[in-house]
C-alpha cells in the first residue's frame, strides 16, 4: 500500500519535472530566437508618399531622435525650401491673374536680384523679403490652388514661420525635420532594437527614376509596409505632370504585392496624409479625378472606395494583410501604428519557435 503510493508521488514528481523542463526549453528557445532575430521592414510607395517621414517618427521614438550635424543639414535644406517655394509662387501668380501689391512688386525684384547674385545662400535680407511677400494675399491665393501646380503642401508651413527660420540661430524643431521635404535617393536603414529584438527598417526612393532600385531590398523582408498617400487623388506626379498621382500608386501597388518575393509576406497598408485629404475634399471633388466615383464626397467614403480599389489588385486574397488611415506627422497616430505592427510579427514569431 505504502509503497505505491510512494510510486505514485514518484510519478507525479517526474511529470511535475519534465513540465518544468519543457517550460524552460521553450523560454530558452523563445529568447534564443529574440537574441538572433532581426526583422526586415521595407518600406515602399510612391514618391511624397510618407516613407521617410514613418523613419523619422521611428527615429524620434525609438533612436533618440536626430544628431546636432543633421538638423543641420535640415536647417539648410528648409531655408533654401523656402527661397525656392518663393520663386515657385512668383512665378506661378500669373497664370491665375494675380497681381502683387505696387510694393511687392519693388520686393520682387529685389528678391529676384538677390537670390541670383547669390544662388545657393539664405540671408536676413532674403528672409525678410520672403516674409513681405508671403503677406501679399495674391500669394496666399496662389497657394490655394496649389493642387494646378508643383510646389509641397508643407511649402505653407515653412512660409508662415519664415521669421524664426531666417533667425541666425534658428535650429529645425520635431515638426519642422517631419515637415520638410528631402527626396530620398537610394536607400536609408535604421535599426532600432525594443526589448531584445532588432528592426531594420528600410526606406527607399519612391520617384519613377528610383523604383529601379527597388529589387536590390527584396531579400528576406518580413514585412512590407505600402505607404499611400491619399491626398494624391487630387495631384499629378512630381517626374511627370500628366499622370495621376493616385493612379500611378494604384499600378505600382499591383505590381509589388502581387511580385512572388511578397505574395507571402506581411503587407501593411498605409492610407496616409488624411489630413490634406479631408482638406482636398472640400476643394476638388473625387470624381473630378475619377469620374466612376458615385459616393458622397466624405472623408468616410472616400477612403473607403480608395480602400477598396487598392484591396481589389490583391490576387492572393488570404495574404495577411492590414491596413490603416494615417497622420505621417502625427507621432501618437504612427506610434500606435507601430505598435500593432510590432505585436502582430512577434505573436507570429513567438508561435513559430513555441
Ligand atoms: N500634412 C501631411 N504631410 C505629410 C504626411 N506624411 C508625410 N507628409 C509630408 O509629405 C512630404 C513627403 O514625405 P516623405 O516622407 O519625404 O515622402 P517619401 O515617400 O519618402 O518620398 P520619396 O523619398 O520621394 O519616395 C514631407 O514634406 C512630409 O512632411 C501627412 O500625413 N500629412
Ligand atoms: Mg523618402
Amino acid at each position: 500500500m505504502g509503497n505505491s503510493k510512494t510510486k505514485k508521488e514518484k510519478k507525479k514528481r517526474k511529470e511535475i519535472e519534465r513540465k518544468n523542463h519543457q517550460i524552460i526549453e521553450k523560454q530558452l528557445r523563445t529568447e534564443q530566437y529574440q537574441e538572433d532575430v532581426e526583422m526586415k521592414m521595407l518600406l515602399l510607395g510612391t514618391g511624397d508618399s510618407g516613407k521617410s517621414t514613418f523613419l523619422k517618427q521611428m527615429k524620434f521614438l525609438y533612436s533618440g531622435g536626430f544628431s546636432f550635424h543633421e538638423g543641420q543639414t535640415y536647417r539648410k535644406a528648409i531655408r533654401m525650401g523656402c527661397v525656392d517655394y518663393t520663386k515657385i509662387l512668383l512665378k506661378t501668380l500669373r497664370t491665375f491673374d494675380l497681381d502683387l501689391s505696387k510694393e511687392n512688386i519693388r520686393n520682387m525684384q529685389d528678391f529676384f536680384g538677390l537670390v541670383k547674385e547669390k544662388p545657393h545662400t539664405f540671408t536676413p535680407e532674403i528672409a525678410q523679403l520672403i516674409k513681405l511677400l508671403w503677406e501679399d494675399t495674391a500669394m496666399k491665393k496662389c497657394f490655394q490652388q496649389r493642387h494646378k501646380f508643383q510646389i509641397p503642401a508643407s511649402a505653407g508651413y515653412f512660409l508662415d514661420r519664415i521669421t524664426e527660420i531666417g533667425d541666425e540661430y534658428y535650429k529645425p524643431n520635431k515638426n519642422d525635420i517631419l515637415f520638410c521635404r528631402i527626396p530620398t535617393t537610394g536607400v536609408k536603414e535604421l535599426k532600432i532594437e525594443i526589448n531584445g529584438y532588432t528592426w531594420k527598417l528600410v526606406d527607399v526612393g519612391g520617384q519613377r527614376n528610383e523604383r529601379r532600385k527597388w529589387v536590390h531590398y527584396f531579400d528576406d523582408v518580413d514585412i512590407l509596409i505600402f505607404v499611400i498617400a491619399l491626398d494624391g487623388y487630387a495631384e499629378k506626379l512630381f517626374e511627370n505632370h500628366l499622370f495621376n498621382r493616385m493612379t500611378e500608386s494604384i499600378s505600382v501597388f499591383g505590381e509589388i504585392v502581387n511580385n512572388s518575393y511578397f505574395r507571402k509576406k506581411d503587407l501593411v497598408i498605409l492610407f496616409n496624409k488624411i489630413d490634406i485629404f479631408q482638406q482636398n475634399l472640400t476643394k476638388i471633388p473625387i470624381k473630378h479625378a475619377f469620374p466612376e466615383y458615385k459616393g458622397k464626397n466624405t472623408y468616410e467614403e472616400g477612403s473607403q472606395f480608395f480602400k477598396e480599389k487598392f484591396l481589389k489588385c490583391l490576387i492572393k486574397k488570404n495574404q495577411n494583410v492590414s491596413s490603416y488611415n494615417t497622420c505621417g506627422i502625427e507621432t501618437d497616430i504612427m506610434k500606435n501604428v507601430f505598435e500593432e505592427i510590432k505585436k502582430s510579427l512577434r505573436e507570429k514569431y513567438i508561435k513559430m519557435v513555441c
